[in-house]
C-alpha cells in the first residue's frame, strides 16, 4: 500500500489497582496458580523453532521460595548462537523490505493482545519468576511494555517522516534503512518490559535481532516470545536464545555482520561486552551502534524546605519497591538536620512496617532478592555495615535466605559520605542516608555530583524555588532522569524518557524517538529531474 498513513496515537497504559474482590484480581490469582503448577520447558526461539539449547539446564525458580522450580533453561552453546545468527540474517531482507506499517502492526497487535488476554500471563510470570508484587509487576510487564510498543510506533513513524530539505530541480530524501548486519539485545532481569523493548525498538525499524535475556527472568522472555508469535512476529525477526550469554559473547559479537547491541544491565557487564566488541573491530563490516543503559546510584537530596511527608513516601518507594531492584532505585540520600529532626522516627517505622514476602499472597509490599548471587552481596553489606563505625543501622539490615531470598528492608545512617554505602550499586533494599548542616546544601550537591561514577536518576525535594533551581543547575549532569518533589523511580514512557550517562549508560531513551534513531542508517538519495549537460561555470566567462 502506498497511502501515507498515520499511526494510532498513543496514550500510556492505565494502570490496573488490583485491589480485593475484584474481578481483575481473581483473574490474575488464578494465572499465577496456573503458571505455578506448571514446569515449563524454557527454550530457545530460533527461526522460529522451539529447542532446548545444547548447554548445561538451569533450574528457574521463584525468589521468594527457591524450592519451587518453575521451569528449566539451558546454556546456549556456540553452535547454537551460530544458528540464531544465521537464522536472524536470513530473515533480514524478507523483514526490512515489509513496509514500516506491516511491521508496526505486529506491534500495535502485540501490545493490544497484552492490554487484554495475555496481561495475565505476563504478569503472573513476573510475579512468580522475578519475585515482583501485582503493583510492580502491572507497572512492568503490562504497561510499561505496552508503553514501549504503542509509543515506538508513534515514533518511528515521526522518523520516517524526517527528510531534507530539496532545491529546485531537484528532490532529496531519506531512505530510512536498517543497519546492514544483525542487531544483538542483551536484557537484565528486573525488567520484563526492557527485556521486550531491546529486541523490538531495532525490529521495528527493520532490524532482525539474537535476543539474549537473563536467565532470572527466563519465564517471562518465553512468554513475551510467545505473545509475540501470537501477534503474527514473522520466523527469524527474533531469535531467543538462553543462558549466560557468554557464548553470545563469543560467537554472535564476533561475526562480521554484527551491527549493533542493544544493551540494558550492570556497567561491568557492558564494559565486558566493549571491550569484546573492540577486540573485533577488525573483523566487522560496519561500526556497531552501541547502545547500553547500566548502573545507578540514585540519589534524593532533601533541602531544608522539604515537605516532610512526600520526603519519607518518596524514600520508602524510592528505595525499597522491587527490593530496591530497579536501576532508578534511591539508594542515598542527603536529608538537612532540621528536616532529619522531623523525617528519622518516621521513616524507620514506616521501613520496619513493611512486609515482604511470598508475592503470589498479594497483600505484601514486596517480595525476594532475585538470586543467591544477589542475596549473597547484599548480606556481605549488611555485614560490613553493622562493623563499620561511621553507620548506624537504623531499620532492617537483616537477611534469610531458609525459604526465599529475603533481605529486609534497610536503612543505614553513615556520617562519612564517601564511605562505599554511599558510592557502590548494591541492587538491594539498602538506603543509605548522610544527614548535612542546613547551611551547607552547594557543598551537599556538589558531594552528590561528584562521589559516584554514575549519573542515572535523581531527585531534590524543596519548596524553596530557589533551591530548586541551584540543584538543578548544580546537579545537570549528576542524573539523565532528575525528580522534584517526587521519586527518582517510575518513569513512564513517552513522559520522562529515561537513560543517565557517565557510568550509567549511553543515555539513548529508551522509548523515545532518540532511541529508534540509533537502529537506522539513512541513506541520502538526491534525483536530479534535469540533469546538467555543460560541464563549465560562469567564472570562466
Ligand atoms: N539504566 C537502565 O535503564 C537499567 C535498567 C535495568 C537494569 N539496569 C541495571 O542492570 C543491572 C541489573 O541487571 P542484571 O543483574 O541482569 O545485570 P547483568 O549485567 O548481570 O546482566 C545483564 C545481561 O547481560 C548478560 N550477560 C552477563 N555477562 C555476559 C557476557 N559476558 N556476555 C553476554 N551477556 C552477558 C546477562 O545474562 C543478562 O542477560 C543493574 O546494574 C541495573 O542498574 C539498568
Ligand atoms: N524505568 C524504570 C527503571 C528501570 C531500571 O531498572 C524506572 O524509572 O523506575
Amino acid at each position: 500500500m502506498d497511502a501515507v498513513t498515520s499511526v494510532p496515537e498513543p496514550v500510556n497504559e492505565a494502570v490496573r489497582g488490583y485491589a480485593p474482590g475484584t474481578p481483575e484480581r481473581e483473574s490474575l490469582r488464578r494465572r499465577v496458580a496456573e503458571l505455578e503448577g506448571e514446569r515449563h520447558e524454557l527454550t530457545m526461539t530460533v527461526d522460529g523453532r522451539r529447542r532446548m539449547a545444547g548447554g548445561d539446564r538451569i533450574d528457574v525458580v521463584q525468589p521468594h521460595d527457591h524450592r519451587h522450580v518453575l521451569g528449566v533453561t539451558a546454556q546456549a552453546t556456540a553452535e547454537d548462537v551460530a544458528d540464531a545468527v544465521r537464522a536472524a540474517r536470513r530473515a533480514a531482507p524478507g523483514w526490512r523490505e515489509l513496509p514500516f506499517d506491516e511491521r508496526a502492526a505486529v506491534l500495535l497487535k502485540a501490545a493490544d493482545l497484552l492490554a487484554g488476554p495475555w496481561r495475565d500471563t505476563l504478569n503472573a510470570a513476573t510475579i512468580l519468576g522475578q519475585s515482583k508484587s501485582v503493583q510492580q509487576a502491572e507497572i512492568d510487564s503490562a504497561c510499561e511494555l505496552i508503553d514501549f510498543l504503542r509509543f515506538n510506533v508513534h515514533f518511528g513513524r515521526r522518523l520516517l517522516a524526517e527528510q531534507p530539505a530539496s532545491s529546485a530541480g531537484v528532490w532529496n530524501r531519506f531512505d530510512h534503512r536498517p543497519l546492514d548486519g544483525f542487531v544483538v539485545a542483551i536484557t537484565p532481569f528486573n525488567f520484563t518490559a526492557i527485556a521486550g523493548n531491546l529486541p523490538l525498538a531495532p525490529a521495528l525499524m527493520g532490524n532482525t535481532v539474537v535476543w539474549k535475556p537473563s536467565p532470572t527472568q527466563q519465564l517471562a522472555a518465553h512468554h513475551t516470545m510467545r505473545l509475540l508469535e501470537a501477534a503474527g512476529l514473522p520466523p527469524g525477526v527474533v531469535n531467543l536464545v538462553t543462558g549466560d550469554g557468554r557464548a553470545v559473547s563469543e560467537v554472535a559479537l564476533a561475526d562480521p555482520h554484527f551491527a549493533g547491541l542493544h544493551f540494558t544491565g550492570s556497567a561491568a557487564t557492558f564494559k565486558a561486552l566493549w571491550r569484546t566488541m573492540a577486540d573485533h573491530l577488525d573483523d566487522y563490516r560496519s561500526y556497531p551502534r552501541v547502545v547500553g543503559e547500566t548502573g545507578g546510584k540514585d540519589f534524593v537530596v532533601a533541602h531544608p524546605s522539604a515537605d516532610p511527608d512526600a520526603l519519607v513516601t518518596a524514600l520508602v518507594r524510592g528505595a525499597f519497591e522491587y527490593q530496591g531492584q530497579k536501576c532508578s532505585a534511591a539508594s542515598r540520600a542527603y536529608v538537612a538536620r532540621s528536616v532529619w529532626s522531623v523525617v528519622r522516627d518516621r521513616l524507620v517505622d514506616v521501613t520496619n512496617s513493611l512486609s515482604y514476602g511470598d508475592v503470589t499472597n498479594f497483600d505484601h509490599f514486596g517480595g525476594a532478592v532475585i538470586d543467591a548471587r544477589a542475596f549473597a552481596k547484599h548480606k556481605a553489606a549488611l555485614d560490613a555495615a553493622h562493623r563499620a563505625d561511621t553507620i548506624e543501622v537504623l531499620a532492617g539490615g537483616t537477611c534469610d535466605d531458609e525459604v526465599g531470598y529475603f533481605v529486609r528492608p534497610t536503612v543505614l545512617l553513615g556520617t562519612d559520605p564517601r564511605h562505599e554505602v554511599f558510592t557502590t550499586e548494591y541492587f538491594g533494599p539498602i538506603l543509605s542516608v548522610h544527614v548535612y548542616e542546613d547551611a551547607d546544601f552547594a557543598d551537599v550537591l556538589d558531594l552528590v555530583d561528584t562521589s559516584t561514577p554514575y549519573a542515572l536518576t535523581g531527585a531534590v525535594f524543596a519548596d524553596d524555588r530557589a533551591a530548586v533551581a541551584q540543584a538543578g543547575r548544580a546537579l545537570r549532569f549528576a542524573a539523565g532522569n532528575f525528580y522534584v518533589n517526587d521519586k527518582p523511580t517510575g518513569a513512564v514512557v513517552g513522559q520522562q524518557p529515561f537513560g543517565g550517562s557517565r557510568g550509567s549508560g549511553t543515555n539513548d531513551k529508551a522509548g523515545s524517538i532518540f532511541n529508534l534513531q540509533r537502529w537506522i542508517s539513512p541513506r541520502s538519495i538526491k534525483e536530479t529531474f534535469v540533469p546538467a549537460t555543460d560541464h563549465g561555470y560562469p567564472h570562466q566567462g
